[in-house]
Protein backbone atom coordinates (compact mmCIF):
# COMPACT_ATOMS: atom_id res chain seq x y z
CA UNK A 1 0.00 0.00 0.00
CA UNK A 2 3.00 2.38 1.05
CA UNK A 3 4.08 1.80 -2.25
CA UNK A 4 1.33 2.50 -4.13
CA UNK A 5 1.07 5.62 -2.55
CA UNK A 6 4.79 6.83 -3.26
CA UNK A 7 4.24 5.44 -6.89
CA UNK A 8 0.68 7.45 -7.10
CA UNK A 9 2.47 10.74 -5.33
CA UNK A 10 5.14 10.37 -7.58
CA UNK A 11 3.41 9.63 -10.90
CA UNK A 12 1.06 13.07 -9.77
CA UNK A 13 4.45 14.84 -8.82
CA UNK A 14 5.63 14.29 -12.46
CA UNK A 15 2.85 15.38 -14.00
CA UNK A 16 2.53 18.56 -12.06
CA UNK A 17 5.95 19.49 -12.59
CA UNK A 18 5.77 18.69 -16.66
CA UNK A 19 3.25 21.12 -16.41
CA UNK A 20 4.35 23.93 -14.81
CA UNK A 21 8.09 23.52 -14.68
CA UNK A 22 9.19 21.44 -17.90
CA UNK A 23 9.92 24.03 -20.31
CA UNK A 24 12.39 25.78 -18.93
CA UNK A 25 13.55 23.56 -16.27
CA UNK A 26 16.82 23.88 -17.07
CA UNK A 27 16.89 27.12 -19.12
CA UNK A 28 15.27 29.56 -16.69
CA UNK A 29 16.04 30.94 -13.79
CA UNK A 30 13.87 28.72 -11.68
CA UNK A 31 16.11 26.91 -10.47
CA UNK A 32 18.74 29.42 -9.92
CA UNK A 33 18.96 31.10 -6.70
CA UNK A 34 17.34 32.92 -4.35
CA UNK A 35 18.87 36.06 -3.78
CA UNK A 36 18.51 38.57 -1.24
CA UNK A 37 31.95 10.44 16.20
CA UNK A 38 35.84 10.43 17.31
CA UNK A 39 33.15 9.65 19.69
CA UNK A 40 30.43 8.28 17.56
CA UNK A 41 28.02 5.85 17.55
CA UNK A 42 29.69 4.42 14.35
CA UNK A 43 27.10 1.73 13.96
CA UNK A 44 24.17 4.12 14.62
CA UNK A 45 22.82 5.58 11.75
CA UNK A 46 24.99 3.14 9.70
CA UNK A 47 22.96 4.12 6.47
CA UNK A 48 21.15 2.25 3.95
CA UNK A 49 18.48 4.82 2.15
CA UNK A 50 18.51 3.10 -0.84
CA UNK A 51 14.81 1.96 -1.13
CA UNK A 52 15.30 -1.46 -2.18
CA UNK A 53 17.23 -1.61 1.11
CA UNK A 54 14.79 0.47 3.36
CA UNK A 55 11.77 -1.79 1.94
CA UNK A 56 13.59 -4.63 2.67
CA UNK A 57 14.24 -3.81 5.58
CA UNK A 58 10.83 -2.96 6.39
CA UNK A 59 9.21 -6.18 5.03
CA UNK A 60 11.55 -7.78 7.81
CA UNK A 61 9.71 -5.33 10.62
CA UNK A 62 6.64 -6.91 9.20
CA UNK A 63 7.96 -10.28 9.06
CA UNK A 64 9.13 -9.95 12.91
CA UNK A 65 6.01 -8.06 13.93
CA UNK A 66 3.78 -10.87 12.59
CA UNK A 67 5.80 -13.81 13.80
CA UNK A 68 6.59 -12.18 17.16
CA UNK A 69 2.65 -10.85 17.71
CA UNK A 70 2.09 -12.79 21.42
CA UNK A 71 5.90 -12.77 22.37
CA UNK A 72 7.03 -9.96 24.65
CA UNK A 73 10.21 -8.01 23.72
CA UNK A 74 12.86 -6.99 25.95
CA UNK A 75 13.13 -3.14 27.06
CA UNK A 76 15.44 -1.26 24.46
CA UNK A 77 18.98 -1.23 24.97
CA UNK A 78 18.67 1.75 22.61
CA UNK A 79 18.76 4.32 24.72
CA UNK A 80 21.69 4.82 27.09
CA UNK A 81 24.27 7.18 27.92
CA UNK A 82 25.96 7.03 24.29
CA UNK A 83 23.33 8.04 22.34
CA UNK A 84 22.12 10.93 24.04
CA UNK A 85 25.65 12.17 23.10
CA UNK A 86 24.90 11.53 19.51
CA UNK A 87 21.51 12.70 19.22
CA UNK A 88 20.66 14.81 22.50
CA UNK A 89 21.32 18.88 22.15
CA UNK A 90 23.22 20.21 25.70
CA UNK A 91 20.51 21.13 27.90
CA UNK A 92 22.77 23.88 29.52
CA UNK A 93 22.94 25.84 26.46
CA UNK A 94 20.63 28.58 26.57
CA UNK A 95 19.35 27.70 22.99
CA UNK A 96 18.90 23.67 23.21
CA UNK A 97 15.34 23.55 22.70
CA UNK A 98 15.03 25.94 20.00
CA UNK A 99 18.14 24.64 18.34
CA UNK A 100 16.39 20.89 18.40
CA UNK A 101 12.75 22.56 18.02
CA UNK A 102 11.04 20.10 15.90
CA UNK A 103 12.85 17.15 16.37
CA UNK A 104 11.43 14.67 18.88
CA UNK A 105 13.10 11.10 20.38
CA UNK A 106 11.29 8.57 21.33
CA UNK A 107 12.81 6.08 23.24
CA UNK A 108 10.25 3.13 23.88
CA UNK A 109 11.71 2.35 27.59
CA UNK A 110 9.61 -0.51 28.51
CA UNK A 111 7.49 -3.28 26.36
CA UNK A 112 5.17 -5.47 28.38
CA UNK A 113 3.82 -7.01 25.42
CA UNK A 114 4.54 -5.98 22.06
CA UNK A 115 0.86 -4.45 21.77
CA UNK A 116 1.52 -1.93 24.64
CA UNK A 117 4.22 0.60 24.17
CA UNK A 118 5.83 2.84 26.98
CA UNK A 119 7.55 5.58 25.56
CA UNK A 120 10.03 8.34 27.39
CA UNK A 121 9.84 11.13 24.81
CA UNK A 122 12.61 13.82 24.61
CA UNK A 123 10.68 16.82 23.43
CA UNK A 124 12.93 19.15 20.68
CA UNK A 125 16.06 17.13 21.19
CA UNK A 126 16.84 17.80 24.82
CA UNK A 127 16.96 16.26 28.11
CA UNK A 128 15.18 18.26 30.75
CA UNK A 129 15.26 17.91 34.19
CA UNK A 130 12.38 16.53 35.68
CA UNK A 131 12.44 14.15 32.75
CA UNK A 132 9.13 14.65 30.04
CA UNK A 133 6.67 12.25 31.72
CA UNK A 134 6.58 8.64 30.30
CA UNK A 135 3.29 7.80 28.25
CA UNK A 136 2.06 4.20 27.15
CA UNK A 137 -0.13 3.60 24.07
CA UNK A 138 -2.35 0.46 23.32
CA UNK A 139 -3.51 1.12 19.97
CA UNK A 140 -2.81 3.57 16.60
CA UNK A 141 -5.75 6.34 18.39
CA UNK A 142 -3.69 6.56 21.94
CA UNK A 143 -0.50 6.70 20.00
CA UNK A 144 -1.40 9.47 17.80
CA UNK A 145 -3.29 11.42 20.52
CA UNK A 146 -0.05 11.27 22.81
CA UNK A 147 2.23 12.47 19.89
CA UNK A 148 -0.02 15.21 18.91
CA UNK A 149 -0.44 16.45 22.60
CA UNK A 150 3.45 16.75 22.96
CA UNK A 151 4.15 17.72 19.06
CA UNK A 152 1.03 19.58 18.22
CA UNK A 153 -1.50 18.41 15.99
CA UNK A 154 -0.93 18.16 12.11
CA UNK A 155 -3.27 20.93 11.17
CA UNK A 156 -0.74 23.69 13.47
CA UNK A 157 2.22 21.96 11.94
CA UNK A 158 0.71 21.26 8.25
CA UNK A 159 2.11 18.23 7.41
CA UNK A 160 3.13 14.44 8.13
CA UNK A 161 5.88 14.11 10.86
CA UNK A 162 8.14 11.11 9.81
CA UNK A 163 9.60 8.46 12.16
CA UNK A 164 13.34 7.10 11.65
CA UNK A 165 14.98 4.57 13.72
CA UNK A 166 18.44 4.77 15.35
CA UNK A 167 20.15 3.63 12.28
CA UNK A 168 18.28 5.90 9.58
CA UNK A 169 15.91 3.76 8.38
CA UNK A 170 12.57 5.08 7.74
CA UNK A 171 9.78 3.86 9.81
CA UNK A 172 6.09 5.17 9.23
CA UNK A 173 5.21 8.47 8.19
CA UNK A 174 2.60 10.06 10.08
CA UNK A 175 -0.41 8.67 7.98
CA UNK A 176 1.62 5.15 7.63
CA UNK A 177 1.15 5.18 11.88
CA UNK A 178 -1.88 5.81 12.20
CA UNK A 179 -3.59 3.58 9.65
CA UNK A 180 -0.85 0.74 9.98
CA UNK A 181 -2.04 -2.47 12.04
CA UNK A 182 -0.98 -1.59 15.92
CA UNK A 183 0.72 -4.64 16.51
CA UNK A 184 3.21 -3.83 13.27
CA UNK A 185 3.72 -0.41 15.01
CA UNK A 186 4.25 -1.69 18.23
CA UNK A 187 6.59 -4.21 17.13
CA UNK A 188 8.67 -2.28 14.36
CA UNK A 189 8.91 0.38 17.14
CA UNK A 190 10.26 -1.68 19.88
CA UNK A 191 12.63 -3.38 17.71
CA UNK A 192 14.14 0.22 16.71
CA UNK A 193 14.50 1.21 20.48
CA UNK A 194 15.26 4.80 19.61
CA UNK A 195 12.65 7.03 16.92
CA UNK A 196 13.66 10.06 15.89
CA UNK A 197 10.47 11.34 14.70
CA UNK A 198 10.92 14.46 12.81
CA UNK A 199 8.22 17.54 12.36
CA UNK A 200 9.17 18.52 9.01
CA UNK A 201 8.21 15.03 7.74
CA UNK A 202 12.02 14.97 5.88
CA UNK A 203 15.66 13.48 8.05
CA UNK A 204 17.89 16.47 8.86
CA UNK A 205 21.18 15.45 10.69
CA UNK A 206 21.10 16.76 14.85
CA UNK A 207 24.06 19.29 15.16
CA UNK A 208 24.72 18.19 18.69
CA UNK A 209 27.62 20.81 19.40
CA UNK A 210 29.89 22.52 17.55
CA UNK A 211 32.67 19.93 16.74
CA UNK A 212 30.72 16.83 17.52
CA UNK A 213 31.57 14.37 14.87
CA UNK A 214 29.90 11.30 13.95
CA UNK A 215 30.53 8.66 11.63
CA UNK A 216 28.04 8.05 8.14
CA UNK A 217 28.45 4.66 6.58
CA UNK A 218 28.57 5.72 2.63
CA UNK A 219 27.07 3.57 0.01
CA UNK A 220 28.04 4.82 -3.43
CA UNK A 221 32.06 4.78 -3.36
CA UNK A 222 33.07 2.69 -6.34
CA UNK A 223 36.43 1.87 -5.35
CA UNK A 224 35.27 0.00 -2.28
CA UNK A 225 33.52 -3.11 -1.69
CA UNK A 226 30.96 -2.35 0.85
CA UNK A 227 30.12 1.08 2.34
CA UNK A 228 32.89 3.35 3.37
CA UNK A 229 32.32 5.17 6.49
CA UNK A 230 33.29 9.24 6.54
CA UNK A 231 33.01 11.59 9.57
CA UNK A 232 30.19 14.59 9.37
CA UNK A 233 31.55 17.26 11.58
CA UNK A 234 29.14 20.13 13.41
CA UNK A 235 30.56 23.33 12.29
CA UNK A 236 27.84 25.53 13.41
CA UNK A 237 24.62 24.65 14.98
CA UNK A 238 22.73 28.09 13.57
CA UNK A 239 22.88 27.64 10.94
CA UNK A 240 23.23 24.00 10.76
CA UNK A 241 26.30 23.57 8.66
CA UNK A 242 28.67 20.39 8.63
CA UNK A 243 31.57 19.39 6.46
CA UNK A 244 32.63 15.97 5.65
CA UNK A 245 36.14 15.55 6.78
CA UNK A 246 37.60 13.07 4.40
CA UNK A 247 37.51 13.71 0.83
CA UNK A 248 34.17 13.02 -0.66
CA UNK A 249 34.53 13.60 -4.61
CA UNK A 250 37.18 12.18 -5.95
CA UNK A 251 40.16 14.27 -7.77
CA UNK A 252 38.73 12.32 -11.27
CA UNK A 253 35.02 12.87 -10.32
CA UNK A 254 35.91 16.52 -9.90
CA UNK A 255 38.09 16.65 -13.17
CA UNK A 256 34.91 14.65 -15.01
CA UNK A 257 32.70 17.25 -13.72
CA UNK A 258 34.15 20.10 -14.55
CA UNK A 259 35.05 18.60 -18.07
CA UNK A 260 31.34 17.91 -18.69
CA UNK A 261 29.94 21.38 -18.06
CA UNK A 262 33.12 23.57 -19.20
CA UNK A 263 31.52 24.08 -22.96
CA UNK A 264 28.00 24.66 -21.29
CA UNK A 265 28.84 27.49 -19.00
CA UNK A 266 25.88 29.98 -18.67
CA UNK A 267 26.05 33.49 -16.61
CA UNK A 268 24.32 32.36 -13.94
CA UNK A 269 20.79 33.41 -12.87
CA UNK A 270 19.16 34.17 -9.86
CA UNK A 271 14.92 33.79 -9.20
CA UNK A 272 14.33 37.58 -8.61
CA UNK A 273 11.61 37.87 -5.80
CA UNK A 274 8.79 39.96 -5.78
CA UNK A 275 10.51 43.17 -4.92
CA UNK A 276 13.64 42.82 -7.47
CA UNK A 277 12.30 42.08 -10.61
CA UNK A 278 13.54 43.92 -13.67
CA UNK A 279 17.26 43.81 -12.12
CA UNK A 280 19.87 41.81 -13.51
CA UNK A 281 21.49 38.82 -11.93
CA UNK A 282 24.67 40.24 -11.96
CA UNK A 283 24.15 42.64 -9.66
CA UNK A 284 24.19 39.91 -7.08
CA UNK A 285 25.99 36.53 -8.68
CA UNK A 286 29.06 36.98 -11.22
CA UNK A 287 29.90 33.35 -11.92
CA UNK A 288 28.63 31.06 -14.86
CA UNK A 289 26.70 27.76 -13.87
CA UNK A 290 25.60 24.78 -15.41
CA UNK A 291 23.08 21.98 -14.51
CA UNK A 292 24.63 19.16 -15.19
CA UNK A 293 22.35 16.36 -15.79
CA UNK A 294 23.15 13.15 -14.27
CA UNK A 295 21.37 11.08 -16.89
CA UNK A 296 23.15 7.37 -17.58
CA UNK A 297 26.50 9.07 -16.31
CA UNK A 298 27.92 6.40 -13.99
CA UNK A 299 30.01 8.81 -12.52
CA UNK A 300 27.59 11.31 -11.63
CA UNK A 301 25.20 8.18 -10.34
CA UNK A 302 27.50 7.52 -7.90
CA UNK A 303 28.13 11.14 -6.54
CA UNK A 304 24.33 10.91 -6.19
CA UNK A 305 23.93 7.78 -4.27
CA UNK A 306 26.86 9.25 -2.11
CA UNK A 307 24.81 12.08 -1.29
CA UNK A 308 22.20 10.27 -0.70
CA UNK A 309 23.34 7.98 1.65
CA UNK A 310 24.99 11.18 3.22
CA UNK A 311 22.22 12.80 3.93
CA UNK A 312 19.85 9.96 4.57
CA UNK A 313 17.17 11.63 1.93
CA UNK A 314 16.03 9.26 -0.93
CA UNK A 315 17.75 10.30 -4.49
CA UNK A 316 14.47 11.41 -5.66
CA UNK A 317 14.54 14.51 -3.84
CA UNK A 318 17.71 15.57 -5.21
CA UNK A 319 17.88 18.39 -8.35
CA UNK A 320 20.28 18.13 -10.94
CA UNK A 321 23.83 19.23 -9.99
CA UNK A 322 24.02 22.56 -10.88
CA UNK A 323 27.98 23.45 -11.71
CA UNK A 324 29.39 26.87 -10.76
CA UNK A 325 32.40 28.60 -12.08
CA UNK A 326 34.03 31.83 -10.83
CA UNK A 327 36.37 33.51 -12.71
CA UNK A 328 39.05 36.14 -10.54
CA UNK A 329 36.62 39.01 -8.26
CA UNK A 330 33.83 36.64 -9.56
CA UNK A 331 31.26 36.27 -6.53
CA UNK A 332 27.97 35.51 -5.17
CA UNK A 333 26.34 38.00 -2.73
CA UNK A 334 24.67 36.64 0.46
CA UNK A 335 21.67 35.04 -0.26
CA UNK A 336 19.24 32.00 0.93
CA UNK A 337 19.06 28.69 -1.06
CA UNK A 338 15.18 28.20 -0.11
CA UNK A 339 11.95 30.25 -1.23
CA UNK A 340 10.37 31.96 0.87
CA UNK A 341 6.74 32.47 -0.19
CA UNK A 342 6.09 35.67 1.44
CA UNK A 343 9.13 36.72 -1.05
CA UNK A 344 7.52 35.50 -4.14
CA UNK A 345 3.79 35.99 -3.60
CA UNK A 346 3.13 37.35 -6.83
CA UNK A 347 5.31 34.72 -9.26
CA UNK A 348 3.43 31.66 -9.82
CA UNK A 349 5.59 29.96 -11.26
CA UNK A 350 7.77 29.62 -7.94
CA UNK A 351 4.32 29.63 -6.13
CA UNK A 352 3.20 26.13 -8.09
CA UNK A 353 7.41 24.71 -7.61
CA UNK A 354 6.52 25.40 -3.71
CA UNK A 355 3.56 24.52 -3.56
CA UNK A 356 3.03 27.93 -1.92
CA UNK A 357 5.27 26.88 1.05
CA UNK A 358 4.81 23.07 1.57
CA UNK A 359 7.78 22.22 -0.69
CA UNK A 360 11.26 24.08 -0.48
CA UNK A 361 14.67 22.95 -0.86
CA UNK A 362 15.82 21.50 2.62
CA UNK A 363 19.43 21.05 2.19
CA UNK A 364 22.72 22.19 0.41
CA UNK A 365 25.22 19.53 -0.62
CA UNK A 366 27.92 21.90 -1.44
CA UNK A 367 30.86 20.37 -3.43
CA UNK A 368 34.04 22.43 -3.97
CA UNK A 369 35.49 21.28 -6.93
CA UNK A 370 39.13 22.59 -7.66
CA UNK A 371 41.56 24.25 -5.38
CA UNK A 372 41.50 27.87 -5.11
CA UNK A 373 44.40 30.08 -5.15
CA UNK A 374 42.96 32.79 -2.95
CA UNK A 375 39.64 34.02 -1.66
CA UNK A 376 36.43 31.81 -2.71
CA UNK A 377 35.74 30.80 0.30
CA UNK A 378 31.32 29.94 1.22
CA UNK A 379 30.11 32.77 4.11
CA UNK A 380 27.97 32.34 6.27
CA UNK A 381 26.65 35.81 7.67
CA UNK A 382 24.20 34.71 10.24
CA UNK A 383 26.40 32.02 12.21
CA UNK A 384 25.82 31.53 15.74
CA UNK A 385 22.80 33.96 15.72
CA UNK A 386 24.21 36.95 14.40
CA UNK A 387 21.90 39.68 12.95
CA UNK A 388 20.60 39.93 9.33
CA UNK A 389 24.33 41.95 7.61
CA UNK A 390 23.76 45.34 6.14
CA UNK A 391 25.94 44.17 3.47
CA UNK A 392 25.47 41.04 1.87
CA UNK A 393 28.66 41.57 0.04
CA UNK A 394 31.13 41.76 3.02
CA UNK A 395 33.35 38.81 3.04
CA UNK A 396 35.60 39.93 6.15
CA UNK A 397 36.38 37.59 9.00
CA UNK A 398 34.92 39.34 11.36
CA UNK A 399 31.20 38.79 9.49
CA UNK A 400 30.39 35.41 9.97
CA UNK A 401 31.93 31.82 9.21
CA UNK A 402 34.67 31.35 6.68
CA UNK A 403 34.42 27.76 4.71
CA UNK A 404 37.77 27.16 2.85
CA UNK A 405 37.43 25.61 -1.15
CA UNK A 406 39.45 22.34 -1.16
CA UNK A 407 39.16 20.19 -4.40
CA UNK A 408 36.39 16.81 -3.54
CA UNK A 409 35.61 18.84 -0.20
CA UNK A 410 31.98 19.12 0.45
CA UNK A 411 29.88 20.54 3.19
CA UNK A 412 26.07 20.17 4.45
CA UNK A 413 23.65 22.89 5.28
CA UNK A 414 20.48 22.82 5.87
CA UNK A 415 17.69 26.27 4.68
CA UNK A 416 14.68 24.19 6.56
CA UNK A 417 14.60 23.58 10.16
CA UNK A 418 13.43 20.08 11.78
CA UNK A 419 9.98 21.66 12.05
CA UNK A 420 9.85 22.10 8.48
CA UNK A 421 10.17 26.06 8.75
CA UNK A 422 12.56 28.17 6.21
CA UNK A 423 15.62 29.16 8.43
CA UNK A 424 16.46 32.72 8.01
CA UNK A 425 20.04 31.96 9.20
CA UNK A 426 21.19 29.99 6.74
CA UNK A 427 21.86 33.00 5.01
CA UNK A 428 25.64 32.26 2.82
CA UNK A 429 27.53 33.63 -0.28
CA UNK A 430 30.63 33.45 -1.92
CA UNK A 431 32.75 35.79 -1.51
CA UNK A 432 35.13 36.72 -4.31
CA UNK A 433 37.52 34.45 -5.94
CA UNK A 434 40.67 36.90 -5.54
CA UNK A 435 43.42 34.85 -7.61
CA UNK A 436 42.95 31.87 -9.45
CA UNK A 437 39.71 30.39 -10.82
CA UNK A 438 36.73 28.15 -8.56
CA UNK A 439 34.66 25.49 -9.94
CA UNK A 440 32.07 24.60 -7.12
CA UNK A 441 28.59 22.97 -7.30
CA UNK A 442 25.27 22.91 -5.28
CA UNK A 443 23.80 19.48 -5.09
CA UNK A 444 19.77 20.91 -3.91
CA UNK A 445 17.53 18.29 -2.15
CA UNK A 446 13.84 19.00 -1.72
CA UNK A 447 12.05 17.99 1.30
CA UNK A 448 9.50 15.80 -1.38
CA UNK A 449 10.29 13.61 -3.67
CA UNK A 450 10.76 15.91 -7.13
CA UNK A 451 11.48 13.54 -8.91
CA UNK A 452 13.77 15.92 -11.33
CA UNK A 453 15.95 12.78 -12.97
CA UNK A 454 12.68 12.53 -15.19
CA UNK A 455 14.02 15.15 -17.44
CA UNK A 456 16.89 13.64 -18.02
O1 LIG B 1 30.20 29.59 -4.23
C1 LIG B 1 29.88 29.46 -3.06
O2 LIG B 1 30.72 29.27 -2.17
C2 LIG B 1 28.44 29.52 -2.68
C3 LIG B 1 27.53 29.53 -3.87
C4 LIG B 1 26.12 29.48 -3.54
O3 LIG B 1 25.73 29.67 -2.43
C5 LIG B 1 25.12 29.16 -4.56
O4 LIG B 1 25.47 29.00 -5.71
O5 LIG B 1 23.95 29.03 -4.19
FE1 LIG C 1 23.55 29.30 -2.23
Amino acid sequence: MRDIIVFIAGVASVLLLRIYIAPDLHASNIHEHVRVLSATVSNSLSNSISSQRASSERSKATTTATTTATTTTPPSPKCDNTWKENFLYDSNDPFAASLGKGLHYLCITETKTDTILQITPFINAVETDPPNPIFAAASAESLADNLSSRVGSRERRGRDYILYDGNGEKLFTETELQTENFSVVSSTLSQAGLVLLFEGGVFIWPGVKVGHQRNVSIIGSEHENGPSILTLETLTLRPLLFAVKEQFVSDEECDHIQDRSRPHMKQSGVSLMDKDKGKAATEWRTSSTYFLRTGSDEVLRTVDRRVESLTMIEKNHQEQIQVLNYGPTQKYDGHHDYFDPKMYASDKHTMDLIKSGRRNRVATVFFYLSEVKGGGETMFFRANGKAQPRNLADCSPENGHKVKPKKGKVIIFYSLDFAGKVDPYSLHGGCPVLDGEKWSGNKWIWNEPMHFSEYN
